[in-house]
């Protein structure tokens, strides 16, 4: 059974050791204490699945304790223990947010029942969120094989990180498959049943970052009009993947840093500190050691980040995995779109694979996901690639009655194909690193 971090709050010592000892027996992690302005400590220092209420704490009262823990950790299912079991009160603890209510005196069988109960419960909301992750990114399955010596090499190394809890640094260039490794390390270690949630730095703009992923208390900022956990919260057990970390602003970065050296937080205008068990994995496009050297990016998250550090090659540099990856793309795309297209002819085969692919996998997906669209016969040919990735036939000018956007994405796509590294590209381009990451996702490079 899922093991659930669990809080007993009741003024009743004897209760309190009770219950501690029968849920400990059942293998979940116990944390009693006996008044609510305890009981809010805990949930702000600890991520709890559960929580035990007495409805009578003394001169308190448990009822506005239901409201409170849910305020502060929204996925908490809150049971209520009272002694009469009362119509009434059961009713209002339910109105309140209670999940259930335990009638005193009770057995160690009708707890185990009822946490079992909502042990599925959390179960089956945590594959709720992955299911929700993973129908946000349908698409052919993850190609987790390869010819190419070098990524093989990659890929054992992932399979060797995976099960520990190092702190794992995802370098490569944009559109390699860094999230791709990402999820597959999450699914090979020890956290797979747990959330990852997927945090693409450049993507939320950057005063919003640290609440996005610390939370912030009500009241925090402007708009801040209830309470948020934060992504480190919702992934409590399982593992956050920093996309892009490079562009992290410093005060984000201070802030990481502490947490995974001390798993600890602050939620966004709140002094508590919390405590997490997330593992970090992050990815970055930049150089982050040039980031370092001129001061955009703290040496120290450096070294923490770079525990174990993989680089995922570019896909110029495994022309082996160009074909295989096309195949896989071809036959879902062909049955997405209800299509019977039987493979590439020979022009094609040869246009996709002495193309240089500046986007690599994403821009080789996305052009076999439109030649399919497009495509009319049995095979797909060079003519239902796009232009772009067969240079020299194309015949676009400045001038000719096309959209900016199409010469700018045109453009793009050269200045890449010939620049060493992004950084180039964006000097040539005369633009910031950020500004050719969003251009690159906009057109799919
Ligand atoms: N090995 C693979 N098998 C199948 N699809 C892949 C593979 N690698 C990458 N892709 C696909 O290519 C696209 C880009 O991959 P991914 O997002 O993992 O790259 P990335 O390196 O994280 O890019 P960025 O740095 O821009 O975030 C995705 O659609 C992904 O599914």
């Amino acid at each position: 059974m899922n093991e659930l971090k669990i809080l007993i709050v009741d003024d009743e010592t004897n209760i309190r050791k009770t219950l501690s000892y029968c849920l400990a027996a059942e293998g979940h992690t116990v944390i009693a204490v006996s008044n609510p302005a305890d009981a809010m400590e805990e949930s702000r220092l600890r991520v709890f699945d559960m929580a035990f209420v007495d409805l009578k704490l003394g001169e308190e009262d448990g009822m506005d304790l239901i409201p409170a823990l849910l305020a502060d950790s929204p996925w908490i299912k809150v049971v209520v223990i009272t002694a009469h079991a009362s119509i009434e009160s059961v009713v209002d603890a339910m109105r309140r947010g209670a999940a259930d209510y335990l009638a005193k005196p009770f057995t160690p069988s009708q707890v185990k029942f009822l946490t079992g109960r909502i042990a599925k419960v959390r179960e089956l909301e945590t594959q709720i969120v992955a299911l929700k992750e993973n129908m946000q990114r349908l698409g052919p399955e993850d190609r987790l094989q390869s010819n190419n010596v070098g990524m093989q090499r990659v890929m054992e190394l992932a399979r060797k990180a995976a099960p520990s809890e190092a702190t794992v640094l995802l370098q490569g260039e944009s559109g390699t498959g860094k999230t791709v490794f990402a999820r597959a390390i999450h699914n090979w270690s020890a956290r797979a049943l747990k959330p990852m949630a997927v945090v693409p730095c450049p993507a939320i703009p950057s005063e919003l970052l640290e609440s996005e992923l610390f939370g912030h208390a009500k009241g925090a900022f402007t708009g801040a009009v209830r309470d948020n956990p934060g992504r480190i919260a919702a992934c409590e057990r399982g593992t956050l993947f920093l996309d892009e970390i490079g562009d992290m602003p410093p005060a984000v970065q201070a802030k990481l840093l502490r947490f995974i050296q001390d798993k600890e937080y602050e939620r966004l205008g709140e002094s508590v500190s919390r405590k997490a068990d997330v593992r970090i994995i992050a990815a970055t496009n930049a150089e982050l050691k040039d980031r370092v050297a001129d001061g955009r990016f703290r040496e120290d998250l450096f070294y923490r980040l770079n525990v174990i550090s993989l680089t995922v090659p570019p896909l110029r540099e495994r022309p082996e995995d160009i074909l295989a990856l096309s195949l896989d793309f071809l036959s879902y795309f062909s049955r997405v779109n209800r299509k019977t297209i039987l493979g590439f002819t020979d022009e094609a085969t040869h246009a996709l694979t002495q193309y240089v692919w500046p986007g690599n996998v994403r821009e080789l997906r996305n052009a076999i996901e439109r030649a399919v669209i497009l495509g009319s016969g049995d095979k797909l040919d060079k003519n239902d690639l796009p232009e772009s990735i067969i240079p020299a036939t194309s015949t676009l000018k400045i001038g000719d009655a096309v959209s900016l956007a199409t010469i700018e994405e045109l453009h793009i796509r050269r200045v890449l194909a010939t620049s060493s590294s992004l950084q180039v590209a964006a000097d040539i381009l005369g633009i910031d690193q950020a500004t050719l990451w969003r251009r690159r996702k906009t057109y799919g490079i």
